[in-house]
């Protein structure tokens, strides 16, 4: 294999998960919406049983758990920080006294 080849099996990869961060992220965003507040967001005690999940998910795929690691701990951030946008935007009074985190999130929401 060519490294012209291994770039482009490479760039098809990236592709796939690109596609697959793109099924992620309306989820995250939903997430927010049964939120609220800030800590509530960053939800510690689920990442890091995610991480630990995720550790043995990479054992099990052959996968550097240090990749792993840096990988979902850079993604996590920048989800987190888009949620915490989302969350705001949600949670902005509309002027009518009800916000519309509360009318999207239902009777439903809980912290964390
Ligand atoms: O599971 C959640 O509560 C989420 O908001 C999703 C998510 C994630 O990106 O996976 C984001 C922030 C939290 O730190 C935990 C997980």
């Amino acid at each position: 294999m060519s490294l012209i080849e291994v770039r482009s099996a490479i760039d098809a990869i990236d592709d796939e998960i690109i596609k697959l961060l793109a099924r992620r992220q309306p989820l995250v965003l939903k997430a927010a919406t049964h939120k609220t507040d800030a800590r509530a967001v960053r939800a510690a005690d689920r990442r890091a049983a995610m991480m630990d999940r995720l550790a043995h998910s990479a054992d099990a795929a052959g996968l550097s758990r240090s990749v792993v690691t840096a990988v979902w701990t850079a993604m996590i951030d920048a989800f987190i920080q888009l949620e915490l946008d989302e969350h705001k935007r949600l949670s902005a009074d509309d002027g009518t006294g009800s916000s519309a985190i509360g009318e999207r999130r239902g009777t439903s929401g809980h912290l964390g």
